[in-house]
């Protein structure tokens, strides 16, 4: 005996009403996208839950791939046999000896399939009495059991399924739209970037560039943990922003003060303009109130202003711990910390005002013009695919 199936649990989709189908249909696209280099395996999608039927496959390697998907609650190996006695009966004798490192379980019957003859109630007794009998070594306890044997008695069939192995939750990427995240080679943009996709948003990334003041390892970091968010969700493309010459400008003609707010104005701008060609409706950035200069709540509304776009910022509330707690989490955290120079780190001026004033900062700005070099950093940008089957190589090719 072995396990055929697969069974992927739902997390919050199962309360998403009327528009379940939609996002249980982008579910199963992600799914399918996930397992794609393994074609003899079939995904197939039913109101309340999915299968990945295995075709002889191993399963645990496929459950590790599809832990990361966002919108699973949970997964677990099943098996599917008659609804009948005897082979309910060797299936859940198979899955319970299979299982390791149990010592005690309870079964748990849901029938759903009237005409099976014995109620759930009874046979969670029937079943339970069965394997005590024809094995050694493990009780029975119904409120804490290492493991808890599922038996689902319904019309197609019934399915006995092991252990449930907890997975990402949140929802499909892809259900809730896109996003064009803002990311730096910092810790805080790729954990913004992992909690927008989380809640189902499609993220495409903007990295803003500043060669030959930043190198192209800086640049390959920015690439990796990229490939680091792709593992929960899709490929995602990269528009590099050479920024060198307008920063040049902003260092050379605005009061040192204030070149960070213009700065932050000019990546806005820039970014509206990437998100508005490619029909994305939002920017998303790693800011947090009160880490940095140009974090505060004076600085945000002066850099707020050049944009009309919606600016989500998932972690405006959270301190800096949790943050880092959350990037070690997802594997970005290491990546993150490598030492190579960000753009924003090189022009740095000493003392960025932690105040700006907003007419201050559009007079220095109005005294110059920078829409030809606007323009020309834009005709630029060059638009890198990380692709999430990728392999590592094929990384380092890319540079
Ligand atoms: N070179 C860059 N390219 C793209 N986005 C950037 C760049 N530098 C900064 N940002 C965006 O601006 C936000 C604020 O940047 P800042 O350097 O003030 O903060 P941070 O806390 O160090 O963020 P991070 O850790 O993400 O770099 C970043 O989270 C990111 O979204």
């Amino acid at each position: 005996m072995h396990y055929e199936y697969i069974l992927i649990r739902y997390g919050e989709i199962a309360l998403k009403g009327k528009n379940r189908k939609i996002f249980t249909q982008k579910l199963q696209e992600n799914v399918q996208s996930k397992v794609k280099d393994i074609p003899s395996i079939k995904v197939k999608r039913q109101r309340d839950r999915m299968y990945i039927l295995l075709n002889g496959q191993d399963p645990e390697p496929i459950i590790e791939r599809c832990r990361t998907i966002f919108g699973i609650h949970s997964l677990s190996k099943a098996i599917k046999v008659d609804n009948e006695e005897e082979q309910i009966k060797k299936a859940a004798l198979f899955a319970l000896q299979e299982a390791q490192g149990v010592k005690t379980f309870k079964v748990t019957t849901k029938r759903t399939d009237k005409e099976f003859p014995v109620r759930s109630q009874q046979f969670n007794q029937v079943l339970g009495g069965y394997l005590l009998k024809n094995t050694e070594g493990y009780t029975v306890d119904v409120h804490q059991p290492d493991m808890e044997l599922r038996v689902e008695i319904r019309q197609d069939g019934t399915y006995i399924t092991s252990q449930k192995i907890l997975a990402a939750g949140g929802l499909p990427v892809g259900s809730s739209g896109k996003t064009l995240l803002l990311l730096s080679g910092g810790i805080d943009s790729p954990v913004a970037g992992y909690l927008t996709m989380k809640r189902g948003v499609q993220v495409e990334a903007v990295h803003f560039h500043s060669p030959p003041f930043t190198s192209e390892r800086a640049k390959q970091k920015v690439f990796d943990l990229a490939r680091q968010l792709t593992k929960y969700g899709h490929s995602i493309r990269i528009h590099v922003v050479p920024f060198t010459k307008l920063q040049q400008k902003v260092h050379q003609v605005i009061p040192h003060g204030y070149s960070m707010t213009v700065m932050r104005r000019m990546m806005m701008r820039i970014s509206e303009q990437i998100a508005s060609k490619e029909g994305i409706l939002s920017l998303t950035t790693g800011e947090s109130l009160g880490q940095v200069a140009s974090q505060t709540m004076e600085s945000m509304h002066a850099i707020n202003e050049v944009t009309n776009y919606p600016v989500l910022r998932p972690l405006i509330t959270m301190d800096k711990e949790d943050i880092i707690d959350v990037s070690q989490k997802i594997d970005t955290y290491d990546i993150s910390i490598r030492p190579y120079e960000d753009c924003c780190t090189v022009f740095v001026p000493d003392a960025p005002k932690t105040m700006p004033r907003k007419e201050k900062v559009n007079q220095f700005e109005q005294a110059e013009d920078f829409s030809d070099l606007l323009a020309e950093t834009l005709e630029n940008v060059e638009i890198v695919t990380i692709d999430s089957q990728a392999k590592e190589e094929e990384f380092d090719a890319l540079l």
